[in-house]
């Protein structure tokens, strides 16, 4: 069902604010999941694209799940948000990436107890390679940012990819903003000090237990992180195992994989891809373009600044022993998860 921006206007006075911006549309798979619940709001309430931006929501969903889509769709309609200007519920991807400004891809069966991600790699495959190609064809290029959450986020981003050969791949990114996060909050933790006095931190690699989360470069209140925490044994055995398990401690905690923090990382990364970091580092799976010894073609977590609507590879820092090696390790294993799904690209 798509409610156009005129008779939500019509239907209610409290949308009819002044605002001299176009909507944009805004496509999210797996709507009525448990990311998708805590996204849509959010994004709704001008979070994601500003207070000053009103939004369509375009909203896929298996066929199973459609009902509980309308609900969360009554929902949405309940919270009368201004910027909202239609919602678009559907359980074809068409429909959902036509005209699509933005997309996350969220829709894919999440892991349980025990399972490792890559075990999802063959499960949620097909899927974002029937969705690349829906996007190649209906989406707004020319504008088009993709954000893909589904496990294994970064070969699903090259999936998606690949079936889009009309779309720049550099549209198409993973998401390894939540790893990011919870690597600040554990130095935070540590520190004493405030996330926002951490600089210079990044993720390197795949969204899974083999990402690297880089403190080498790491600055707090502008001064090396050495000086506020030097224990190498810490930090081996502890700070990045801690980063790399997180999800898995979350699954166990919770019975359920994370998912109020994961529609936070998506929003922080969506943000911040569109309105820039001030110079500031974070971390995105992007298109990689051979730097630091990552094969082109990979979707690798790199350090990036954002601005003017891009995002750019923070380039010449020097890694030392430690990290060649745990770099070479993500890095191969994006290779192998590439080559178990190769016959989809
Ligand atoms: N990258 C990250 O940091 C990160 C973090 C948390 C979770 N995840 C992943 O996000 C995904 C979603 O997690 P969740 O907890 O919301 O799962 P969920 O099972 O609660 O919701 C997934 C939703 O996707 C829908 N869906 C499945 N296949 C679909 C398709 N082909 N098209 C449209 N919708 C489809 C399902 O009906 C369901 O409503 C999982 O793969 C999970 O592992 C990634
Ligand atoms: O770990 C998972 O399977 C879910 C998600 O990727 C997470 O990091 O929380």
């Amino acid at each position: 069902m798509f409610k156009s921006a005129s008779s939500l206007l019509v239907k209610s006075g409290v949308r009819n604010y002044s605002t001299t911006k176009a909507p944009l549309r805004v496509a999210i798979t797996g709507a009525s999941g448990q990311i998708g619940y805590q996204l849509l709001f959010r994004i709704a309430s001008g979070e994601m694209l500003g207070k000053d931006q009103p939004i369509i929501l375009q909203c896929l969903e298996l066929p199973q799940a459609l009902n509980a889509l309308k609900g969360v769709s009554m929902e949405l309609d309940d919270c009368a948000f201004p910027l909202l200007k239609g919602i678009v519920q559907t359980d074809d991807p068409n429909r959902a990436f036509a005209g699509a400004d933005y997309a996350l891809l969220v829709g894919a069966k999440p892991r349980s107890k025990g399972m490792e991600r890559g075990q999802l790699l063959e499960a949620n495959a097909q899927i974002f390679s029937a969705q690349g190609k829906a996007l190649n064809n209906n989406a707004n290029r020319d504008t088009l940012r993709v954000l893909v959450v589904g496990n294994p986020a970064n070969t699903n981003a090259l999936i998606a990819a690949r079936n889009a050969p009309n779309i720049d791949p550099k549209r198409f990114t993973a998401m390894t903003r939540l790893d990011h996060n919870r690597g600040l909050a554990q130095l935070a933790d540590k520190t004493g000090c405030g996330v926002t006095d951490i600089q210079k931190f990044c993720i390197w690699g795949n969204h899974s237990a083999t990402q690297y989360p880089d403190i080498t470069h790491t600055t707090i209140k502008g001064s090396p992180i050495k000086n506020y925490v030097d224990d190498a044994v810490w930090v081996k055995d502890n700070f990045i195992p801690t980063v790399q398990q997180r999800g898995a401690a979350i699954i166990n905690a919770r019975g359920a994989s994370s998912a109020a923090s994961a529609a936070s990382a998506a929003i922080d990364h969506m943000r911040d891809w569109t309105f820039g970091t001030n110079g500031q580092w974070q971390s995105m799976g992007v298109y990689s373009d051979g730097s630091y010894g990552a094969d082109k073609g990979l979707y690798f977590s790199f350090p990036v600044i954002c601005k003017n609507g891009n995002y750019e590879i923070v380039q010449g820092l020097q890694l030392d022993a430690f990290s060649k090696d745990r770099f070479d390790v993500t890095r191969k294993e994006l290779l192998s998860e590439m080559d178990a799904i190769k016959h989809l690209l």
